[in-house]
C-alpha cells in the first residue's frame, strides 16, 4: 500500500465523519444493509473490522451486537484516535495499527467487515487478503465488505463517476475539502464486482451474494460454510 492512503486519511481525520453523508451516495442504505446482513450466530462474536477509521461501520454493527468483541484495524493512527474517542467506556474494542495487506490478519473471528476501504488495494492484494480472510473467519464465519466498484464495462465506469460527482455537487464543500477529496480518489483502485465474487470464491467462501448495488457502491458478503 502506499503511504499516500495513510497521509490522505491522517490529514482528513477529524472532519471524516461529518462529511460522509456528503460523499456516500445512500449513505443510510449502504450501511443499512451492511449491517442488516451481517450475521452471526454468536451473542458475543468476535468481530474484526478491516480499514475501520473512525468506527462508522463497527458503530452500526454495534448497535446490532452490543456485547461483540471488536478488532478496528487501519494503517492510520489518526483515524482510530477518532474512533477511540467514539467508543471510549467500551473496554470490548481494541485497536490495531496496522497495514493488513502486509501484516496478515491474525486471530479467529465471526464477522470480518470492512467498509470502503479494500478499493484502495491493487487486485492481486486483494485476492490474498479474501484469502487471508477466509483463513482467519471461523467455520461459521462471514464477510461483509461494503465498497466501491468498478462498473462492468467503459461506458458505464464513466456514468458512475458521472453519477458520484453530481451527487457530491449537491452539497457545499470548501475548496481544501474538495481539492484533498479528489486527490483521495485518485488512490482508488476499484475492481468489478463480477471479478471480486469470483475471487471470493476462488479464496474458498461457499455463498457469495452481493446484497446491496447503488451505482458505484455494493455491499458483498461471503459465508465461509454454505450451512
Ligand atoms: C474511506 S475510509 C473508511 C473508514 C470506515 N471503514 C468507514 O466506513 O467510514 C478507508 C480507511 O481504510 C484505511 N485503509 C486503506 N488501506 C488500508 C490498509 N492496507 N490497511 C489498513 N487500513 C487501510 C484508511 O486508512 C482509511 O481509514
Amino acid at each position: 500500500m502506499e503511504n499516500d492512503v495513510k497521509e490522505q486519511f491522517d490529514a482528513v481525520s477529524e472532519n471524516y465523519d461529518g462529511e460522509r453523508r456528503k460523499l456516500v451516495p445512500g449513505f443510510d442504505d449502504f450501511y443499512g444493509t451492511a449491517t442488516y446482513f451481517a450475521e452471526s450466530i454468536m451473542d458475543t462474536p468476535r468481530i474484526l473490522d478491516l480499514g475501520a477509521g473512525t468506527g462508522l461501520f463497527s458503530a452500526f454493527i454495534l448497535k446490532k451486537y452490543p456485547d461483540a468483541r471488536v478488532t478496528l484495524l487501519d494503517v492510520s493512527d489518526k483515524m482510530l484516535e477518532v474512533a477511540r474517542d467514539r467508543f471510549a467506556g467500551n473496554d470490548n474494542v481494541r485497536y490495531v495499527v496496522a497495514d493488513y495487506c502486509t501484516s496478515g490478519i491474525s486471530g479467529t473471528f465471526d464477522l470480518i467487515i470492512s467498509a470502503l476501504s479494500i478499493h484502495h488495494l491493487e487486485d492481486d492484494d486483494k485476492k490474498r487478503l479474501f484469502e487471508n480472510v477466509y483463513a482467519a473467519l471461523a467455520p461459521h464465519g462471514m464477510f461483509v465488505n461494503a465498497d466501491q466498484h468498478l462498473a462492468e464495462s467503459s461506458r458505464y465506469a464513466e456514468r458512475f463517476e458521472g453519477y458520484w460527482r453530481d451527487y457530491v455537487d449537491r452539497f457545499e464543500h470548501s475548496r481544501e475539502d474538495m481539492d484533498r477529496l479528489m486527490r483521495r480518489r485518485q488512490l482508488d483502485k476499484e475492481a468489478k464486482l463480477s471479478d471480486q465474487i469470483q475471487w471470493l470464491r476462488d479464496a474458498g467462501f461457499q455463498t457469495v451474494e452481493c446484497v446491496y448495488k447503488h451505482a458505484l457502491i455494493s455491499v458483498m458478503v461471503a459465508e465461509k460454510s454454505s450451512g
